[in-house]
């Protein structure tokens, strides 16, 4: 009996075991056939890259392009050679550039859940923003997704890109009278490029701190441009010895020099910021609020909202006026090369904004009747992005395209330049066509959203959940400096120009791409008439308009950044 009943145990026991090795086989075979899969992808070649060992890698032609600011042609005959995506090893660095619409759409449209990160920039990111700054923090911080939100809302959402036009409109017009009256013979080159700048800083002072910038030469334009230099620059492989070896972040503050420089530089940042608070809450206590972005969101008590309170809002709006002001200026300045490189089209693009509006100065509302207006645009962001080579993203998992596969980690950019300058996609590239997107009506909106991607106009805004959120408001900006310069003026090679035009002589400093100060163009009054266009245009909108307060007061220095002994001021 008991043998019985131990031989059934037995049995028990076996039909136990067998039912276990089954739901092992069931828990380990897919694990398996995972595995499989994995080893199957980890099989598929990296994308191609440019010869070279890992020691010098393709480190020494890297580097020369970047000392000629060149880097954007050397990434795009990669392009060309080696196709849509391109993994650049240079020394210890790796990059993938994506090069195609079609990969970029699949990487970063359709992946965007994984190719949303920013690599981790310990200087720039966590040192000199403190983790405040919308543009390099990382996707998965609550505050990144916190500050898109109210960036949206209170600045470039289409209802308050609209609500900005008074202050573009104004600075623009005030741009015009001062060309219109120049005492100078002849403004061109650097003079020329510092004038389009202060428009663009007092425009975005204004939507964002509801205060101004009335003269060409404040400080504060090369104050606000430095401290955003410094945070761009320290985003490129190799500029920080402890981004390369973070392992030195753990070392204490007192063997951390740079770190004690880049905390110094952040708190100095957020004094300045401060102090607009102070004024903007002053203004209000009078019963006096602008119609922009901080001080709304102080009307509205939004302060609260933010983890590091209304300080964080403050810092974000100096933030926004570093990412909106240099890329509109530089958009003008690459408009104005453009029409001095190819006067047939600046000849044409004057006469369709003449037919519609006349001797009156053109408004933001003038693009929905000239068509041309609006490939003009097009055109010039294609032809000349701003951001040429994309701002960085990282994978969060192994990307599979085309057979290649990005490994997961990876940092890739949206090669912007190597895109919009290949012949299968847009014919003569390198020439300046606005016709080529005729019958293209589509904003800015719109074209990014487009289901077919090889229909898309260009790429200079980037593209996934990171792209740029102010493109409504870049839109305006371009499009009234577009209608008012060919308005107003002639541009045309300055007197001291070398003729032909050779852009290389002019093309680089920080942008790769861009025409640099010393691009030799000047403007000239299409006519005496439209001298008293300008000056009854300017005075109307000078006379209805209410009085800001100034970023800086420049009889008291009140509001000016303070000095850091570290920093040359040369700025621009
Ligand atoms: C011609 C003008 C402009 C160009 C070409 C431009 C281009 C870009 C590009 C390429 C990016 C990076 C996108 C990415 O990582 O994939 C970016 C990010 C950003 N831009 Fe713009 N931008 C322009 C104007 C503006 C304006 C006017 C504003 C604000 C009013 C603005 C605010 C931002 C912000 C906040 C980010 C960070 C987005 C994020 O990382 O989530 N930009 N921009």
């Amino acid at each position: 009996m008991i043998s019985k009943r131990y031989e059934d145990i037995l049995d028990l026991s076996q039909h136990i075991k067998i039912l276990i090795i089954f739901i092992l086989l069931a828990l380990i075979v897919p694990l398996f056939r995972s595995q499989l899969k994995k080893n199957k992808s980890s099989q598929l070649p990296l994308p191609p890259s440019p010869p070279g060992n890992l020691l010098t890698g393709n480190l020494s032609e890297v580097l020369l392009a970047v000392g000629k600011r060149q880097q954007h042609l050397l990434f795009g005959k990669w392009a060309r050679e080696y196709g849509e995506i391109v993994r650049v090893r240079s020394g210890p660095f790796v990059q993938y550039f994506i090069n195609s619409d079609k990969a970029v759409k699949e990487i970063f449209d359709r992946n965007s859940a994984f190719t949303s990160k920013r690599p981790r920039w310990i200087v720039s990111n966590e040192q000199i923003c403190n983790r405040l700054n919308v543009l390099l923090l990382d996707a998965d911080d609550p505050r990144w997704k916190h500050q898109r939100k109210v960036t949206h809302n209170y600045l470039t959402s289409i209802p308050r890109a609209d609500a900005g036009l008074p202050f573009l409109h104004f600075e623009s017009a005030k741009f015009l009278y001062q060309m219109a009256h120049e005492s100078d013979s002849e403004i061109s080159g650097w003079k020329l490029y510092r004038r389009i700048l202060r428009y663009t800083y007092s425009t975005f002072t204004s939507q964002t701190f509801g205060m101004d910038i009335p003269e060409d030469d404040d400080q504060v334009i090369s104050d606000i441009h430095e401290t955003g230099l410094a945070q761009i620059l320290g985003t490129l492989p190799g500029s920080n010895l402890v981004d390369v070896l973070p392992i030195l972040d753990k070392l204490p503050l007192i063997f951390k020099p740079w770190e004690r420089r880049n905390r110094r530089r952040f708190e100095r940042d957020m004094r300045f910021v401060k102090e607009k608070l102070d004024r903007i809450r002053a203004l209000r206590a009078q019963g006096c609020t602008n119609d922009a972005f901080l001080p709304l969101i102080e009307t509205d008590q939004k302060g609260s909202e933010f983890g590091g309170g209304i300080d964080e809002a403050a810092y974000l709006s100096l933030m926004l006026v570093m990412g909106a002001a240099d890329t509109s200026a530089v958009s003008t300045w690459s408009f104005m090369q453009a029409m001095m490189m190819f006067p047939e089209v600046q000849t044409k693009a004057r006469d369709e904004i003449l037919k519609v509006v006349g001797d009156r100065i053109p408004v933001f509302e003038d693009i929905e009747s000239i068509p041309y207006v609006r490939y003009l645009l097009k055109e010039t962001w294609r032809w000349r992005p701003p951001v040429a080579l994309g701002h960085p993203h990282t994978t969060t998992a192994e990307l599979i395209y085309n057979g290649m596969r990005i490994p997961k980690g990876s940092q890739i950019h949206l090669n912007a330049w190597a895109v919009h300058h290949d012949p299968r996609r847009h014919y003569n590239p390198d020439q300046f066509i606005p016709e080529r997107f005729e019958g293209d009506l589509t904003t800015a909106m719109q074209s990014i959203n487009a289901k077919d991607v090889t229909k898309r106009d260009h790429f200079a805004f980037g593209a996934g959940r990171r792209i740029c959120p102010g493109y409504h408001v870049a839109e305006r900006s371009l499009a009234v400096a577009i209608m008012r310069i060919l308005w107003a003026f002639e541009i045309r090679p300055s007197v001291n120009a070398t003729l032909p035009l050779d852009p290389l002589t002019f093309e680089g400093e920080a942008m790769p791409g861009i025409a640099d100060k010393r691009m030799p163009v000047s403007l000239k009054l299409v006519s005496e008439e439209r001298r008293g266009h300008i000056d009854a245009a300017f005075e109307s909108v000078n006379s209805t308009r209410t009085n800001l307060e100034p970023m800086v007061h420049r009889e008291t220095g009140q509001g000016a950044f303070e000095r850091l002994p570290f920093v040359n001021y040369d700025g621009h």
